[in-house]
This record gives C-alpha cells, sequence and structure tokens, in this order.
C-alpha cells in the first residue's frame, strides 16, 4: 500500500535557486583541508575569428580530504576541461585552485601530487603490467617499489598480475591495471576523466562498485568526471551536475534524487515528464503542487505504474493531500521491456513517459489500447522550472 503524501515528503529544500543550489560560492574561503576551486573559468580562443568559447564558467566547488566527487553532465558540458585545470593541463582564464590553502595555479602538473586516469589509459605495450605500475614510482628503492607493486595490485583485484604482458589483458583487467598505476603513488587527489566508458555496460556497473570500494578504502580523495548518473552516484559522496560550463548543482546522490531542484538537473537524471500545475491539475495530480506556485511537478524513473485490466481495484489506492486519487486513463504509445520488467510508454501531458506494467494477469498489452496509470508520489519532486 502506498503511504499517504505529505508535500513534504516528496518534495524537500523549498525554493531552491540554481545558485544557492551548490555548497559554495566564490565569496568562500578556500577550505583549509583537501581541494578547493573558486571561481574557476575556463575560456578556448575561438577558432579563425570566432568568439573565444567560455568551457566552464565561474565554478566554485570543495572536495575534502577522503571523499569523491563526481562531476556529471552532458557532453560539452565542461567536465573534462574543469577537470584538466585542476591538473594543470589547461591555462586557467579567472579564478583560484587551492589544496590545504595553498594555491596550486602555479605549480607545474607533474609536482602537483595529483594522479591522472583517463578512459584510455594507454598502458606501455612493451612493458610488463609491473613494469607499468612502476613507471610512476621512479625514486623508491627497488624493493619497496616491487613491495607497492604488489600491493596496489592487491587492491584493484589482480593479485600475481605483475609478469603479464599487458597485450594479453582484456579490457575490465587493463582499467585496472591503470588505476593501481595511478594509485601506486599515493597521490593527495586522483582526477579520473570518463575512467570506465570504453567498457561495456555491465563491466562498467561492476568496475564503478568496486573503484568506489577501492578509492573509499584506500580514503583517496577523487574528482571523478562521467556523463552516466549510475555511475556517478554509485562511485561518488557528492554529485556535481554540469550545464554549459556552469555548476548547476552539488549534493549526495540521495538528495539528488529527491529533491533535483531545477528542472534542467531533473531532466539530467532522468525525471519527466514535468507538469505545471495546470497539467497535473487535469491528471488529478495538482496537491503534490500545493503551495509551489510556478514550480513543476517532475516524476522520477519508475514513478508511474500501468494496469492493462480495466478493473484496476487490485491496485494501490494513491492518497494526494488526503484525497484518494483515482487513476488516469491513457493511450499506450510503445511496449517493451526495461531491467527485465515490462514496461509502456504512455502519453502524459503531451510528452511520452515510461510506466512499469503491472503483473495483474492480463492478456498482452498493445500500442493504440488504454491503460490505467497510477502515480507514486514518493518519487516525485518539485521542482523550479
Ligand atoms: N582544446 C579545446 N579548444 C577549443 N575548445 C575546446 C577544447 N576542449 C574542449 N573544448 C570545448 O569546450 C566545451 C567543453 O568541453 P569539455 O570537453 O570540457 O566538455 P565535457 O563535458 O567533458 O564533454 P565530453 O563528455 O564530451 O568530454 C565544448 O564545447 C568543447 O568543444
Amino acid at each position: 500500500m502506498i503511504q499517504p503524501h505529505t508535500p513534504d515528503s516528496t518534495a524537500r529544500g523549498r525554493g531552491r535557486g540554481l545558485e544557492a543550489s551548490a555548497s559554495v560560492t566564490a565569496d568562500t574561503p578556500p577550505a583549509e583541508s583537501g581541494l578547493s576551486v573558486r571561481n574557476l573559468s575556463v575560456v578556448y580562443p575561438g577558432a579563425r575569428g570566432a568568439a573565444p568559447l567560455t568551457a566552464v564558467d565561474a565554478v566554485s566547488l570543495d572536495v575534502p580530504r577522503g571523499q569523491v566527487l563526481a562531476l556529471l553532465g552532458a557532453s560539452g558540458s565542461g567536465k573534462s576541461s574543469l577537470l584538466r585545470a585542476v591538473a594543470g593541463l589547461e591555462d586557467i582564464a579567472d579564478g583560484t585552485v587551492t589544496w590545504d590553502g595553498d594555491d596550486v595555479v602555479p605549480v607545474p602538473v607533474h609536482r602537483r601530487g595529483f594522479g591522472l586516469m583517463f578512459q584510455d589509459g594507454q598502458l606501455f605495450p612493451f612493458r610488463d603490467v609491473a613494469g607499468n605500475i612502476a613507471y610512476g614510482l621512479a625514486g623508491m628503492p627497488r624493493a619497496e617499489r616491487a613491495r607497492r607493486v604488489e600491493e596496489v595490485l592487491d587492491v584493484v583485484g589482480l593479485p600475481g598480475y605483475g609478469d603479464r604482458a599487458v597485450t594479453t589483458l582484456s579490457g575490465g583487467q587493463a582499467q585496472r591495471v591503470v588505476l593501481a598505476r595511478a594509485l601506486a603513488p599515493r597521490p593527495r587527489l586522483l582526477l579520473l576523466d570518463e575512467p570506465l566508458s570504453a567498457l561495456d555496460r555491465a563491466l562498467r556497473e561492476q568496475l564503478a562498485t568496486d573503484l568506489r570500494r577501492i578509492l573509499k578504502a584506500q580514503g583517496t580523495t577523487a574528482l571523478y568526471v562521467t556523463h552516466d548518473q549510475d555511475e556517478a552516484m554509485s562511485v561518488a559522496d557528492r554529485v556535481g551536475v554540469m550545464a554549459s560550463g556552469r555548476l548547476l548543482r552539488l549534493d549526495t546522490p540521495e538528495q539528488l534524487w529527491t529533491d533535483p531542484g531545477s528542472a534542467p538537473v531533473a531532466r539530467f537524471l532522468g525525471f519527466g515528464p514535468l507538469l505545471d500545475v495546470d497539467a497535473a491539475a487535469r491528471l488529478g495530480w495538482s496537491g503534490l503542487l500545493e503551495g509551489r506556485p510556478g514550480e513543476l511537478l517532475a516524476l522520477a524513473p519508475g514513478a508511474l505504474t500501468a494496469y492493462a485490466a480495466d478493473d484496476v481495484g487490485a491496485g494501490a489506492d494513491v492518497v494526494i493531500s488526503g484525497r484518494t486519487e483515482a487513476g488516469v486513463r491513457v493511450p499506450v504509445s510503445a511496449v517493451g521491456m526495461r531491467g527485465g520488467r515490462r514496461v509502456i510508454g504512455v502519453e502524459l501531458a503531451g510528452e511520452t513517459a515510461t510506466a512499469v506494467l503491472a503483473d495483474d494477469g492480463a492478456e498482452p498489452v498493445r500500442a493504440g489500447q488504454e491503460v490505467t496509470v497510477r502515480l507514486d508520489p514518493r518519487r516525485t519532486a518539485v521542482v523550479q522550472a
């Protein structure tokens, strides 16, 4: 049975603006511990007379020691430019980057004590696994170096792989070696740019979970760039959502899901449709927007359940603001499977929404027929337009 809805149970953080939702602002003093970025901008010169391009636009954020922060955003949103600027690989047009309160901008890349891991880690093909990992440990006594190589191979789940030729590794194993190589010198900050993007989905999911475990076990401070929201949410303590060079939002995965704050962030996380008060009223759901004038009701993935049978008495009633709402009859536009469950596309307020098909014993559902959809109010959020 779905619990009675109270507006605050699904839509917290009233009145959060885009700017107010980032956890630090340009005026916040740099943190005494860990990475602090203030008002950082990266501007690329325009090619052949074109206007310069602001790839990172006045971004401020902190990564306290031992925390993992993921930057999430669509292609071209400026994530890599920000990461590269922190690494020292890109000039900054404005702003500051500090570690433990010390300015690192004048410090050359290789002296920052930051480690880097990219999508294609580019192992040296002529060195074995141990040789690749030891590469960053020059200057360490031989025996200690060998011990550290063994240690990080254990950490990434490849014990005893030191003698293997890197050309014989699978894609997943190769990226584990790349991670081991990045971790070996114990960087004070690890910068990871789409480290799993070249892998297939199943491997990506497994490695994302492993990566989080490894980074947390090592106490690694990390900035992690990805366009994959599941990856960001599984790896990071906090997730920053970027669009057009700006940091729209920075929060814990849980808080982002319960309160995305604004329409662009909600859309990027996969919420939809986003209903204004009129559309919500036509569907009988306007109670969820009570006291939130001008804002939108955002439906999270899985918010809708569809019942094919005419008699949907078996389905749970939805209680919105003390009223029991009947289901809504809508036409089916598409049928399919997702994550092993039958899902259907339904037309809702001019948008196609996905509903999970309830196992109500009905005949197979076809495009064009009508079904009843019910909303789980706990899977909604109220966001600024
Ligand atoms: N060296 C460069 N010179 C000029 N423009 C660049 C350069 N690098 C990136 N850009 C532009 O800056 C913007 C931000 O790019 P960036 O690579 O930082 O985004 P991103 O979010 O990491 O995207 P992706 O996920 O595709 O890598 C894009 O419009 C891109 O075309």
